[in-house]
């Protein structure tokens, strides 16, 4: 795929191919291609050439109904949570329900007995169940992401595509978040495609990175064989920032899937 933007490529000739179940980490330097790359697969950014291929079914000419029901496949993450402030947490939670509930019932709010403990139950596999009255504008960030990732849940998607999901929080917020989306990912068999800065982060989480630059795929493979060096050609004058740890001191090495 490619996308072009005026005269400039943000993606540019980008072929991969995507196993069911895995955790991919998309790295590269900021303007690298990795957001528009994203928003591609949602078709939130329409491709300026290539296919998107799901199961032998072109994405890229849905239209209707037909891609309605593909958005609602590949949930998204956003850096900046967005969640409905003035709404209660169990309420934004029911919202990832949407494309999976009547019109008229959702206009109503008329949320079943069984929806509500879906939420509920997606909110307690976070931790966060003890928060489902509170407004959402009251939370911290860390508790923000981790309702969009409840919400994200009860969407049922089959991929969720994570755009730099922990940027604005904090080492210990971060650890909670990458572990919301690991438990998904591993508990779910949900793939997880994850736009990330922080390369320790990326290397600790994730199964396969794929590495952008100039909007082409410059790396893809295990994050073994992404050596120091390769990564510093990634990231060039930014490789010293982005391979700081960025984690607490008591996160365990490699991919423990949180109880
Ligand atoms: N809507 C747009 N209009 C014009 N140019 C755009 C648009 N969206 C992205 N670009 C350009 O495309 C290139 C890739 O942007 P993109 O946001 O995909 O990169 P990124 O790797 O996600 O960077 P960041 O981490 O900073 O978000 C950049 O040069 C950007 O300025």
């Amino acid at each position: 795929m490619s996308k072009r933007f005026g005269d400039k490529f943000a993606v540019a000739d980008v072929s991969l191919e995507i196993s069911t179940g895995g955790f991919i980490g998309i790295i590269g330097r900021s303007g690298a291609g990795k957001s528009t790359l994203l928003r591609m697969i949602n078709r939130l950014a329409e491709p300026s050439a290539g296919r998107i291929l799901a199961d032998g079914n072109d994405v890229t000419r849905l239209s209707g109904r037909r891609l309605y029901r593909w958005r609602a496949d590949c949930a998204m993450i956003f850096q900046q949570f967005n969640l409905v402030g003035r709404l209660d947490v169990l309420t934004n939670v029911l919202l990832g329900r949407l494309q999976r509930t009547p019109n008229w019932r959702s206009m109503l709010k008329l949320w079943t007995h069984e929806e509500k403990a879906i939420a509920l139950s997606a909110l307690d596999q976070f931790d966060i169940a003890q928060i489902a009255a509170q407004r959402a504008d009251s939370l911290s960030g860390g508790q923000q992401q981790r309702v969009a990732i409840a919400r994200a849940l009860v969407q049922e998607p089959r991929i969720i595509l994570a755009d730099e999901p922990i940027a604005s929080l904090d080492p210990r917020n971060t650890k909670t978040v990458m572990d919301a989306l690991l438990r998904i990912n591993k508990h779910y068999g949900i793939t997880v495609l994850c736009n990330l800065h922080s390369l320790d982060v990326a290397r600790c989480y994730c199964d396969r990175l794929v590495g952008m630059a100039g909007g082409r795929v410059v790396f893809d493979g295990s994050p073994e064989c992404l050596t120091d060096h390769v990564a510093r050609d990634l990231y060039g004058l930014e490789a010293d920032e982005v391979m700081d740890a960025e984690l607490p001191a008591d996160v365990p090495a490699g991919l423990a899937v949180p109880a």
